[in-house]
């Protein structure tokens, strides 16, 4: 089964300008696939990740989400729907005088009764699992720290740490790398990748690290103004294909009319 199928997929932010954030999207990704989506600041790609998640519903064009309509279920279906996708967002929602184990554990509040949630605000219910998944990102030692006392890229990790604990069959990661050093990186990208493959879980993940996704992602989604540059497997994106995908509009050359040039500015400067 496939884990996503758009067609003509627009989405338009309410608060935001007339222009639409995704537009057209035709998309498909079989269950099991890792993709990375790259593209410029402000190209769309948190809308994209965010729009997968049923979080964000389309204006328009068509989604499929594990088979199923999201914005057609009734409300409890959709719910239930999103327990099987994980999103990771870029800066992660954690309480920030909540203890490290707690805030991991919360992964599994979709699957506790509101009696096993109090429970364990108060007595972590699985710690040794909390501690596990920690210990996959380099945070074995943080697990009773408190979530403020964290740094921004141990903060982000921690984050991740909770898509271990989920029972997703598609994660959405936005940006895992954005406050990691190379090394951290590489680990982390390996442990989201290993676990997607373990579960057979779909991995889409939105990178600024265009490198680290030509190296560790089999297929490329370019993203530019909403709009998809290119989707092609990475032995098929070219230098050529990023560069004009991250080329920047402001800096192309700006031929004056005759009204523009120097002298006829200059005169009407004077005056
Ligand atoms: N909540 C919002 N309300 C209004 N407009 C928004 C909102 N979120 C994003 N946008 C606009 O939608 C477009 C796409 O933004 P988005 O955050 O998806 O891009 P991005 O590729 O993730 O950018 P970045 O790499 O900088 O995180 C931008 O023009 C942005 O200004």
């Amino acid at each position: 089964m496939d884990s996503y199928r758009l067609g003509k997929l627009t989405v338009r932010h309410l608060a935001g300008a007339q222009a639409s954030a995704l537009h057209e999207i035709d998309l498909a990704v079989a269950q099991g696939e890792q993709l990375a989506v790259i593209g410029p600041s402000g190209a769309g790609k948190t809308t994209l990740l965010a729009t997968l998640a049923c979080a964000h519903a389309p204006t328009g064009g068509t989604l499929r989400v594990l088979g199923q309509d999201p914005w057609t279920l009734p409300g409890a279906a959709r719910h239930k729907l999103r327990a099987s996708l994980f999103l990771a967002p870029q800066t992660p929602p954690l309480p920030p005088r909540q203890r490290v184990v707690t805030a991991v554990l919360a992964a599994r509040l979709p699957e506790w009764t509101l009696g096993q949630a109090l429970a364990s605000l108060f007595k972590p219910a699985d710690p040794d699992a909390a501690h596990a998944a920690l210990v996959r990102f380099g945070l074995g030692d943080k697990l009773y720290a408190r979530v403020d006392r964290l740094s921004g890229g141990e903060r982000q990790r921690c984050g991740l740490a909770r898509l271990l604990l989920s029972s997703a069959r598609v994660f959405l990661v936005d940006e895992p790398l954005s406050a990691l050093d190379p090394a951290l990186s590489q680990m982390t990208l390996a442990t989201l990748q290993q676990e997607a493959v373990r579960r057979n879980a779909t991995l889409i993940c939105s990178l600024h690290q265009v490198d680290m996704a030509r190296a560790h992602f089999p297929r490329i989604v370019g993203l530019r103004d909403g709009r998809i540059v290119f989707d092609a497997a990475r032995e098929d994106v070219s230098d050529e294909m990023i560069a004009a995908l991250y080329q920047n509009e402001a800096m192309v050359q700006h031929t004056p009319e005759a009204h523009e040039t120097p002298e006829r500015l200059a005169v009407g400067a004077c005056f």
